[in-house]
């Protein structure tokens, strides 16, 4: 998060750093007992390894009454997304057992009802992603409240030149923005998660490249039948 300020302590109890090796790779957000959804280009610079999945955690490295690692039994890519465009680019974790929730834990409701935010809406995205652009990262959970703009603005030939989608919405990047490891967090807007942070053309900070996230409603079915479908 580029220009944010350090959110109060798990007050979002829903985020999820997603890890290899220890490390922070990208966001998610737990979105039922036993499962988390992040975004698909996540699992890139993977090479099929499966990510531990850490929650109830402000900071990525002190010690935290509720914070806890937690292994992912399986990874369910959106079955279109893929390396050239930013379509379907989801990811639903299943959680090797269920999560113990509490007051730093908890699970965030997201959209269902297939309706554009209105422009101008404020909504708030968090993450440990890079704070600067010489890839600084935090140690401590970022936020940032940015402005939801329009399909029509964020296609301006001088934008995203018309490969937003239905699918997707935008918010304003002038200065304040999501950059590097912020993808897969969710974009919360009055208390619902409305889309799915996707790094789109990866600049950050720049108002003609305004941020891109996965719009959640039109998959809800996609991953209802998910987390039906997989044993436990
Ligand atoms: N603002 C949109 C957005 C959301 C999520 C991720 C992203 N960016 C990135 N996603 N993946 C990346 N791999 C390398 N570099 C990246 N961006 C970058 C890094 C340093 C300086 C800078 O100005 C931009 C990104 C961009």
């Amino acid at each position: 998060i580029l220009r944010g300020s350090e959110a109060r302590p798990h007050l979002k109890p829903y985020m999820a750093s997603l890890q290899l090796d220890g490390q922070h790779v990208c966001g998610g957000f737990l979105i039922a007992e036993q499962w988390v959804l992040s975004a698909a280009h996540c699992t890139e610079e993977t090479d099929g390894k499966l990510f531990q999945v850490l929650l109830g955690a402000h900071s990525l490295t002190e010690p935290e009454p509720h914070k806890r690692l937690y292994r992912v039994r399986a990874q369910f890519p959106h079955p279109g997304s893929n390396i050239h465009n930013n379509k379907d680019d989801l990811l639903l974790l299943q959680l090797e057992e269920k999560a113990e929730l509490n007051s730093d834990v908890r699970v965030l409701p997201f959209q269902r009802e297939d309706r554009d935010v209105a422009a101008d809406t404020e909504c708030e995205v968090a993450g440990w992603g890079t704070i600067d652009h010489s890839g600084r990262r935090p140690d401590k959970l970022q936020q940032v409240q940015r402005p939801v703009i329009s399909r029509d603005v964020c296609n301006h030939r001088t934008r995203h030149d018309g490969t937003v989608t239905r699918n997707m919405m935008c918010t304003d990047s002038r200065r304040k923005d999501t950059c590097k490891g912020d993808s897969g967090g969710p974009l919360v807007c009055d208390g619902v998660a409305e889309g799915v942070v996707t790094a789109g053309s990866r600049v950050c900070g720049n108002y003609k490249k305004p941020a891109i996230y996965t719009r959640i409603a039109p998959y809800a079915a996609w991953i209802d039948s998910v987390m039906a479908s997989a044993d436990g």
